[in-house]
């Protein structure tokens, strides 16, 4: 019997898509060169299915800070800030499917505030089952950090890796990529000589005083909760494997794509 085809989810940071010590300011010839390695990577493992995310960087997350949108919504202008998060949000969304498409990709956007209710800035209910079918026809499922509706807190802010989470156990990625602009998880951030090669959910005490949040402006937690959350997800789901890695150097994600480890791996003990 044929071995299924290898499935990865992949997620371009807003750390690298966009400016994050900017305001809405995105960076198209970045997004440009990584649609054009993704295409790479496709042409070299026909047989690889993608499910692709993407950060909000410097759109959605600041006014998400400005309304505190993750803690939840209640009020007029609380409400109000939730949809100007959306549209911030919406507007990355439309320059990275611009981009995606140039790049001959067949990519169809399933944004989380159309589809996903939230509890306690989880992911509670999604019928993933148009993901799965356009994963199923080797179509390119994107998806993003966004806002939700949420039964607890009213509204929240969803992470590119919270999705991910509740996806990850409905459809079994062998493979997790996070890329963004650090090489990886450094030891000495923000220092950043001693790069971490691997990190297993046993090692990860004595690191984790290593690991902070974003340089810039961010409602998700940074570097700190991406490592805390996957290595959760590591535990629920032994087998797969994280990359955390810089998609700032070409050539880098085409070879991530294609199996190498040009980061920190995270993976179980
Ligand atoms: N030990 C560390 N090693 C690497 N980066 C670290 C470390 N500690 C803190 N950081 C910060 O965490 C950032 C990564 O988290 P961040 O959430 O900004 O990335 P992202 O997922 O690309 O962005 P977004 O949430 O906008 O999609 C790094 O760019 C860096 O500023
Ligand atoms: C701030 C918003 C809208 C989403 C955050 O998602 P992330 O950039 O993947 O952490």
């Amino acid at each position: 019997m044929n071995e299924p085809a290898p499935l990865i989810f992949l997620k371009l940071g807003g750390s690298l898509i966009t400016d994050k010590h900017g305001t809405s300011t995105p960076r198209p010839e970045v997004l440009r060169r990584l649609a054009q390695e993704i295409a790479a990577a496709r042409q070299v493992c026909p047989h690889l299915r993608l499910v692709l995310g993407h950060g909000s960087g410097s759109f959605g997350h600041v006014p998400a800070k400005r309304h505190h949108t993750r803690q939840g919504v209640s009020t007029p202008e609380q409400w109000l800030g939730f949809a100007e998060v959306w549209r911030e949000a919406r507007a990355l969304n439309d320059i990275v499917v611009q981009e995606l498409c140039a790049a001959g990709l067949p990519v169809i956007a399933f944004p989380p505030s159309a589809a996903i209710l939230a509890r306690g800035a989880k992911v509670s209910d999604w019928d993933h089952r148009p993901l799965q079918a356009a994963l199923d026809h080797h179509l390119l499922p994107l998806v993003q950090g966004d806002v939700a509706f949420d039964h607890a807190l009213g509204g929240t802010i969803l992470s590119t890796e919270d999705v991910f989470e509740h996806l990850t156990l409905l459809l079994r990625p062998q493979r997790i990529l996070l890329a963004g602009i650090e090489a990886g998880v450094w030891e000495d951030f923000p220092a950043c000589t001693r790069l971490i090669p691997t990190i297993t959910p046993a090692a990860f005490p004595a690191l984790s005083s290593h690991l902070g949040g974003s340089a810039a402006v961010d409602v998700t937690g940074g570097m700190e909760q991406k490592v805390t959350s996957m290595l959760a997800l590591i535990q629920r789901q032994p087998g797969l494997q994280v990359l955390i890695f810089s998609g700032e150097h070409p050539g880098n994600l085409q070879s991530a794509l294609c199996g190498q480890n040009p980061g920190t791996l995270l993976l179980g003990d």
